[in-house]
C-alpha cells in the first residue's frame, strides 16, 4: 500500500472505530486465539472486514480490507476473513445492517453444544430489551442455532433460508463455534453483542444449576 492510500487507510473513521471495538471484544476475552471477525458497511454494496488470522485485540486500520458486491459477486482484494461470505450475506439480507460482530466466547460455543435444536427461545430476563424489537422481558426470543462448517457460502445460504427465524435476535449461534451479532449501527451490534453474551451466560448457568436444557 503507497504512503497516501495507507494515511487515508488510517484516517477512516469506519476502520478506526471497529479497532476500538476489536480492543473492547478482546479485553472481554471474547476473541481468544486470533477467533472472531468484525465488518462494517461502508457503501450500499461495500464494507470494510477484518483481514485474515489477525489478533482481533491487535488491529490497526489497515488490518480492514475493503470488500464490495456491486453485481452480487464477491470482490475482495487481499486475504480478508475467512467468514466473509457470511458478512455479505448479512449486508445482502437486510440494508439496514451497518455492522457484523462475530466472537468465539467460552460461555457462547459451550452453550451452542448443549442446545441440541435449531432454536433455544429466551423468556423472562429484562435484558432482551437490549435487542432490538424487543419491548419486554416477557416476549419470546428465539436465538437459531446453526451447525459449524467451513464452508462459509453453505453457511450463508442457511441463514438466508432461515432469515425469518434468524433475523428477531439480531443473532445467531453456530455450533461448537461462536456466536454472530449484527446492528443498524456499530453501538448497536456492540450493545448486542453483550446483551447477548449476558443472555447466554445466565441461560448456561440455569442449566448447570437445574440440569434442564
Ligand atoms: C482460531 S480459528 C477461527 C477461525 O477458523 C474463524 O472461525 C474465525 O473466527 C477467524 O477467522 P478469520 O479468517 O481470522 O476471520
Ligand atoms: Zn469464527
Amino acid at each position: 500500500m503507497n504512503h497516501a492510500a495507507q494515511q487515508g487507510h488510517q484516517l477512516n473513521p469506519y476502520a478506526i472505530a471497529l479497532c476500538a471495538a476489536g480492543r473492547w471484544i478482546a479485553s472481554r476475552h471474547w476473541v481468544p486465539a486470533t477467533g472472531g471477525n468484525f465488518s462494517i458497511r461502508s457503501g450500499q454494496h461495500s464494507a470494510l472486514v477484518t483481514a485474515s488470522g489477525k489478533d482481533k485485540g491487535e488491529l490497526s486500520p489497515q488490518d480492514l480490507l475493503p470488500v464490495s458486491w456491486p453485481d452480487g459477486e464477491l470482490l475482495c482484494p487481499g486475504k480478508p476473513s475467512a467468514e466473509t461470505a457470511l458478512h455479505v450475506r448479512l449486508y445482502q439480507l437486510d440494508e439496514s445492517i451497518k455492522a457484523v460482530l462475530h466472537t468465539h466466547s467460552v460461555q457462547a460455543t459451550v452453550f451452542s453444544r448443549l442446545i441440541q435444536t435449531e432454536q433455544h427461545v429466551f423468556n423472562g430476563y429484562e435484558m432482551q430489551k437490549a435487542i432490538r424489537g424487543q419491548l419486554s422481558h416477557d416476549t419470546h426470543c428465539p436465538l437459531t442455532v446453526f451447525d459449524n462448517t467451513q464452508d462459509i457460502p453453505a453457511l450463508a445460504a442457511g441463514v438466508a433460508t432461515r432469515w425469518q427465524q434468524v433475523q428477531t435476535a439480531s443473532a445467531l449461534l453456530v455450533r461448537g463455534h461462536g456466536l454472530y451479532v449484527w446492528g443498524q449501527s456499530l453501538e448497536e451490534a456492540k450493545r448486542h453483542l453483550e446483551a447477548w453474551e449476558f443472555l447466554i451466560h445466565c441461560e448456561l448457568e440455569r442449566i448447570r444449576l437445574t440440569g434442564l436444557v
